[in-house]
């Protein structure tokens, strides 16, 4: 980051990027102008993030020259609740909830809205719950609580004029992608329903043999790829009024009898499953807890259907 901070940016302006070209632009836009520090991307008020993340967060193997650091979301302290109860208006909303355009849909349960503001603090890693000077104490614990209970993993910073100590780690140079750091946390946060549209639930996952491991990659990929729990779910637990589940965020620590430490990192249907470097581990990403963890972000997500799901795939296949 030295270059930015001792030379003024450079500044590329008003370049519009459109979701199917959006990494290409960029990447042909760094090889135009050389390298750059870092690419700070405003996505438009209405943009779900959901959408956009997987173009950037690439594969290595894939040789791209960017790199996905983090999704930084700014909340107005103000309008947020206002914003929260609107009814879905956008076509990302459409897309990621199942409503129609400006509609409530057969699948939309009374006051279980996905409105934009939900997509846009779902996908978050930094929530900058900003204007905090403009609501009372009491209303800003409130504003501090929803946000926590539809996304208990990203870290809140609350500002006044989104002023924030040092760039370095609260907004630039986040690492969200490539560490699972903040896991422990999202148990001790975990008042997960205060919002009925999106919330936020650990599973705790036991030390995994190689079948379970296997057993639990295919349990994900019908998770997030189909939106379908498997095996099927016993009767008193498959509660068919239920609203439909979708995952946003997905993101966990993986403990295999081999000694392996796995990362789980996703957004929306594309997940990743990569070794765990040793010193990340034993620098606390791990939380130092001998289980590993699971922590989904999502619509529509209940414990008891999950964590049954889950454990039946794992016993399936024993130890
Ligand atoms: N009191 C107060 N005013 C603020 C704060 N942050 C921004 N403002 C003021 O709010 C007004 C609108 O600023 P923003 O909401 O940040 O504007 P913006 O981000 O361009 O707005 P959108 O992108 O349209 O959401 C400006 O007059 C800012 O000075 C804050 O923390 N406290």
């Amino acid at each position: 980051m030295d270059s930015v901070i001792d030379e003024p940016p450079t500044l590329v302006e008003n370049t519009t990027i459109d979701g199917d070209t959006g990494l290409a632009s960029i990447e042909a836009l760094i090889s135009q102008r050389g390298g750059f520090d870092y690419i700070l991307l405003e996505t438009s008020g209405l943009a779900d993030p959901g959408n956009l993340a997987p173009l950037f967060w690439t594969d290595d193997g894939l040789g791209s020259n960017t790199y996905l650091d983090g999704i930084v979301t700014v909340v107005d302290a103000k309008n947020i609740l206002t914003s929260l109860s609107e009814t879905p208006s956008h076509p990302e909303v459409e897309e990621a909830g199942d409503a129609t355009e400006g509609q409530k849909t057969d699948e939309d349960h009374a006051g279980e809205h996905l409105t934009t503001a939900h997509l846009q603090i779902s996908h978050a890693d930094v929530i900058v719950l900003n204007k905090a000077d403009t609501v009372t104490p009491e209303q800003l614990d409130a504003v501090h609580g929803r946000v926590t209970s539809i996304n208990g993993l990203a870290k809140i910073h609350v500002t006044q004029h989104s002023r924030v100590p040092h760039l370095e780690g609260f907004l630039l140079d986040l690492h969200a992608y490539d560490g699972v750091k903040g896991l422990e946390e999202v148990e001790k946060k975990g008042h997960s329903h205060i919002d009925p549209s999106i919330s936020t639930l650990a599973l705790p996952i036991p030390i995994l043999s190689p079948s379970q491991f296997a057993a639990l990659e295919s349990w994900l990929r019908l998770l997030l790829w189909e939106n379908t729990l498997l095996p099927p779910l016993p009767s008193a637990l498959a509660d068919p009024g239920s609203p439909p589940f979708s995952i946003h965020r997905a993101k966990g620590l993986i403990r295999c009898q081999d000694g392996a430490v796995k990362m789980l990192q996703g957004v929306r249907e594309v997940f990743d499953i990569t070794d765990l470097e040793k010193e990340e581990e034993e620098g606390g990403e791990g939380g130092g807890g001998k289980e590993g963890k699971i922590v989904l972000i999502g619509r529509g997500l209940r414990r008891e259907s999950l964590e049954a799901s889950l454990g039946r795939a794992l016993r399936e296949v024993g130890d």
